[in-house]
């Protein structure tokens, strides 16, 4: 048999080449190939796997070029330089690491706080210059201070806890946060307004998300402390970086330790030369012990995949052994998208999962299945979350997850049903998977229906009162947007109706906006769907 070939094109540490080679791979180490992607395009059809880090861009053209590939491993967290639509659709699994790195970037962020607290990169400089200025680096304290942290997840949560150990107070906002993970890290939760308000420093660990991009603008800064200090070791395009240089410009914010760009390699910056701004080249992840740790983990995880079939990790793929997967597969797209329903629809943090198998469902691997509903739940808030991770995900968060399997009890031969709750309410959807082997919605908010699962949908709410489809409809036809399918259902005449709008395209905002202000309709959300 022929080995899988693996070509490693970012600077990985040579520990993996060897895990390859003694796991029965060929493998080529080139660590400066993926920086030029007409290199890369030339030799891609050549492998089998490809490990990277964060400079090789694995674009639709790499994919579409790489006819042999069947894994690309990311040695670190965030895959936002692999394009995982593209690569699904080509069969290609993606594959990340997602706790190697979190110390070592959490230390990162409390470097570059201590460094702007102090301004020793300038100090450093004017010391070296042979200038001996010692009234011009008078820095602050961070004892008793009030670090805000946006996002607390895994590196959330360290920086947290070694910030307690330099005696701040932490408060954070992430609206995904249970009461109870906040108690247990000592750590208090606030809303956004709160936060900006009364935080000292502020420091970003959030995925960059449609929610997050551009969460620190001109509004966000004004709403701060004057003087305030600002942190980002998570990703470039959270802050917008030109508000942020006239916010230090004008003195409102008193310094800034930025790792992240919106533009990577970052080359040039409106922030570069300001004072009390220190720079780094995405190093977060840049120690001896975290390259290694990904490093490992990555070659195992596609050295296992390559020669024995095993999948951990994926992003785009659930671990499935080789025997249950054509039965399983269609039900994990189903357990995924009722997840993904709810996700998009809960804007709070999650309390309980219930998940209900009934009839031969119940006889699967409804592990699988379950990690499946928590990857497509949690996904709206955390980009990078996968089968694997979404169970640690969620119990970290503090979210009670049960299951119940049951003998078949109606008409269906097997559905799941999960009911979510908040601290608010619960929400409940069931579905099915019908022969043609796509998920169908068969029960949402306890209203029967039966509803295919679209790339692009409006869910909306309404009392049930003659003539709303109508005005839905021409409202549709009025702004020019083609339904594909449109369901309804209602709890009793006059009661609770909902309707699931099929679309050809993502709805616009305008659109959305007119529908969230019409007195007719209770709620209008739009719903993406990957598959
Ligand atoms: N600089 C680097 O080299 C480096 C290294 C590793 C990770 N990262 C980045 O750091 C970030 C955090 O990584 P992590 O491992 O802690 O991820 P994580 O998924 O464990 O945590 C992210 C947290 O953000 C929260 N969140 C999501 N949407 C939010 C919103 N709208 N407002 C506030 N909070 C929100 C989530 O609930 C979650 O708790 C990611 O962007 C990751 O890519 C950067
Ligand atoms: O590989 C790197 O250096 C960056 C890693 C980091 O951004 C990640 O998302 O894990």
């Amino acid at each position: 048999m022929t080995k899988p070939k693996v070509l490693v094109s970012d600077k990985l540490s040579e520990t993996a080449v060897n895990i390859f080679r003694d796991n029965g791979c060929d493998v080529d180490f080139q660590p400066d190939l993926g920086k030029d992607k007409d290199a890369l395009l030339a030799v891609i059809d050549q492998y089998d796997g490809l490990a990277i880090r964060s400079a090789t861009r694995v674009t639709e053209k790499i994919i579409d070029a790489a006819t042999n590939l069947k894994v690309i491993g990311r040695a670190g967290i965030g895959v936002d330089n692999v394009d995982i639509k593209a690569a699904s659709r080509r069969g290609i699994i993606v594959m990340n690491t997602p706790f190697g790195n979190s110390i070592t970037t959490a230390e990162h962020a409390i470097s570059m706080m201590m460094a702007v607290a102090r301004q020793i990169p300038s100090a450093d400089a004017s010391t070296q210059a042979g200038k001996w200025e010692k009234s011009k680096f008078m820095g602050v304290e961070l004892t008793g201070k009030t670090l805000g942290l946006i996002g607390a997840g895994n590196i959330g949560s360290i920086v947290a806890d070694r910030a307690q150990g330099m005696k701040m107070r932490v408060v954070a906002f992430d609206p995904y946060l249970t009461d109870e993970k906040a108690e247990r890290l000592g750590i208090e939760k606030v809303e956004m307004d709160e936060l900006l308000a009364r935080a000292d420093f502020i420091t970003l660990h959030t995925p960059l998300t449609d929610k997050t991009k551009n969460i620190i603008d001109a509004a966000a800064i004004a709403k701060m402390k004057d003087g305030v200090r600002i942190v980002n070791c998570a990703r470039g395009g959270l802050i917008v970086e030109a508000d942020l240089a006239e916010a230090i410009k004008s003195g409102k914010v008193a310094g800034a330790g930025i790792d992240v760009f919106e533009v990577e390699p970052a080359t040039d910056s409106v922030l570069f030369g300001l004072p009390n701004v220190v720079c780094t080249p995405h190093l977060g992840a840049a120690t001896t012990e975290a390259q290694e740790n990904v490093a490992v983990q990555v070659a195992e995880q596609m050295a296992a995949y390559l020669t024995r079939g095993a999948v951990s990790n994926a992003l785009n793929m659930p671990s499935i052994t080789a025997e249950e997967a054509p039965r399983l597969t269609p039900f994990v797209k189903l357990a995924e998208t009722l997840g993904s329903f709810v996700g998009q629809v809960t804007e709070s943090a999650i309390k309980d999962v219930q998940i209900l198998y009934d009839g031969h469902v119940s006889e699967m691997n409804t592990k699988a299945l379950s990690s499946a509903v928590l990857a497509g739940l949690l996904r709206p808030q955390m980009a990078d979350v996968n089968m694997v991770s979404a169970p640690v995900m969620a119990s970290e968060r503090g979210i009670r997850l049960m299951e119940i399997n049951r003998a078949k009890s109606g008409v269906f031969d097997g559905y799941i049903r999960i009911d979510v709750t908040t601290a608010t309410t619960t929400r409940s959807i069931a579905g099915t998977v019908f022969s043609d082997g796509k998920p169908r919605f068969i029960q949402i908010k306890g209203i029967n229906m039966e509803a295919e699962a679209g790339p692009h949908m409006l869910y909306t709410t309404n009392g049930d009162t003659p003539g709303i489809i109508g005005k839905l409809g021409t409202m549709f036809g009025e702004a020019g947007i083609n339904i594909a399918n449109f369901y309804l259902g209602r709890n009793k005449p006059g009661g609770d109706a909902i309707a699931l709008v099929e679309l050809d395209a993502p709805v616009p905002d305008d659109f959305l906006e007119k529908l969230q202000g019409h007195p007719d309709i209770t709620s209008a959300k739009p719903l993406e769907f990957t598959f």
